[in-house]
C-alpha cells in the first residue's frame, strides 16, 4: 500500500478519536473551516519554504501542506482514489491546450443569443 493510501486510512481511524490525544481528531471536532485554513496556512507556509533556501524546510512543509490536504478530503468525505482518477484524467493533457480550449468554449457561449 503506498503512503497516501496508508495516510487516508489513518486519517480515517483518527477521526473519531479523542481530541486530546489526536490532531486529527481534533481538526474534525473543530469543523470544516478550520480545517480549510489550516490548509490554506499550510500552503503559504510552503509558499515561505519555497522562496528561502532551505530545501528540507520545502520538503517538511509539502508534507505538511498534503497531510492537511487529505484531512480536508476526509471532512468532505472525498476517497483519494476519486482525486487520483480527476489526474489520471487529465493525464496527457497539455495545461496550455485544456486552458485555451476553455477560453474558446467561454467565447463561443457569449456569441449565441
Ligand atoms: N502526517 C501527519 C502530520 N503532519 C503534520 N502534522 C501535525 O500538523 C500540525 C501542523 O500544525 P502547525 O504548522 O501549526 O505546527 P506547529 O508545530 O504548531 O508549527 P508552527 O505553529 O510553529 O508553525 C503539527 O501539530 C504537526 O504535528 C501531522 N499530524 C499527524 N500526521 C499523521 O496522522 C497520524 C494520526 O495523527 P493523530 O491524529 O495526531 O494521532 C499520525 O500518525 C501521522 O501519520
Amino acid at each position: 500500500m503506498d503512503t497516501l493510501t496508508r495516510l487516508e486510512q489513518t486519517i480515517a481511524q483518527r477521526r473519531n478519536a479523542d481530541p486530546a490525544s489526536s490532531y486529527v481528531a481534533q481538526l474534525h471536532s473543530r469543523g470544516l473551516p478550520v480545517i480549510a485554513r489550516k490548509l490554506g496556512e499550510e500552503a503559504v507556509e510552503a509558499i515561505v519554504a519555497a522562496l528561502s533556501e532551505d530545501r528540507s524546510e520545502m520538503v517538511g512543509e509539502a508534507a505538511d501542506v498534503m497531510f492537511h490536504l487529505m484531512v480536508l478530503l476526509s471532512a468532505k468525505d472525498i476517497p483519494l482514489r476519486e482525486v487520483m482518477a480527476e489526474l489520471d484524467r487529465r493525464e496527457g493533457i497539455s495545461g496550455i491546450d485544456e486552458k485555451a480550449s476553455r477560453t474558446a468554449g467561454r467565447a463561443l457561449q457569449q456569441e449565441q443569443p
